[in-house]
């Protein structure tokens, strides 16, 4: 039996940076937390602990805070694609290279330098580079979102442990985690608003049997509505509303007070593709 070195990356986790852009006293701000992963030639520094081939992650956080000067931060997804062209260009060892940008929002109160963090929502990216291929994959996660009628749930199977009520009018929410891949390179920031925004309306306009039919159906639009996307993966926990009784205190509850509890919940993932995705192997990873 022979002990061997099996698949292994390393890279500096969550670097944040927060990149002011002044033009006369009107601010813009885009603030990142990035995570770089680096695999290639990297048998020395696991074997023999030699350091050779191996950029120091602090190096690579510094990457990140000079290209945010030098080249500024549009979207997240062209900032990825710099940086992971960069390291892969610049490192003889690193075949590969993998970045995942996350990005808080921030809304202008009043005047050009006042901000207001956004909700929970973030919007994120994944970017996979090395010499035979590159995946952009664009997404959000915490976007909260309920249905306050509109929604059924009945004609599921039953087994001995089945005590759930059907019911034909129930609360539906969720808290969206989506991740897209795109076909093609993109206008990044207008696609990922569209995108963004046909999840929202189907999950508004859909007439809900469930939250599986919901979730196809938020996949489904973005892929017919935006020809640069073809790979939609959603992972969509059911935080359930239960209807609270109150019959003990002599009220009727018409579908007007709920108790919503946080876990344990339903947890909803799918993936919903166009039958000509090209393959992408690693780009979700
Ligand atoms: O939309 C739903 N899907 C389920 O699979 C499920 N299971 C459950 O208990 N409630 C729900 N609701």
């Amino acid at each position: 039996m022979a002990i061997v070195l099996g698949p292994n990356r390393y890279g500096k986790a969550e670097t944040r940076v927060v990149r002011v852009t002044r033009d006369g006293g009107t601010h813009r701000i885009r603030d990142l937390s990035v995570g770089i992963a680096l695999s290639g030639a990297m048998e020395d520094v696991h074997l023999t602990g030699d350091n050779a081939a191996v950029l120091p992650t602090d190096s690579q956080k510094n990457t990140v805070f000079a290209f945010a000067k030098k080249h500024g931060i549009d979207a997240i997804e062209d900032f990825g694609l710099l940086l992971a062209r960069h390291f892969v260009d610049s490192q003889p060892a690193i075949d590969h290279a993998r970045v995942e940008i996350r990005e808080y929002g921030w809304r202008r109160i009043t005047g050009g330098h006042s901000f207001v963090r956004d909700g929970g929502e973030v919007r994120t990216a994944l970017i996979h580079h090395d010499a035979a291929a590159e995946s952009v994959v664009s997404g959000l996660t915490d976007l909260v979102v309920l249905n306050s009628t509109g929604s059924e749930f009945h004609g599921f199977a039953q087994d001995e442990y089945t005590t759930l009520a059907p019911t034909d009018d129930r609360v539906l929410a969720t808290a969206v985690t989506a991740q897209w891949r795109h076909r093609s390179t993109s206008s990044w920031d207008e696609s990922y608003r569209a995108a963004r925004d046909h999840l929202l309306h189907a999950f508004a306009e859909t007439h809900s049997l469930s939250l599986q039919q919901t979730l196809y159906q938020m996949g489904r639009r973005v892929l017919a509505e935006r020809p640069e996307i073809c790979e939609v993966r959603l992972s969509m926990p059911n935080k359930h509303h239960f209807l609270v009784d109150l019959e003990p205190f002599g009220m009727d509850n018409d579908n007007e007070v709920y108790f919503a509890a946080d876990r344990p919940y339903g947890l909803i993932e799918g993936t919903v593709l166009t039958d000509d995705a090209p393959d992408a192997p690693s780009a979700f990873n």
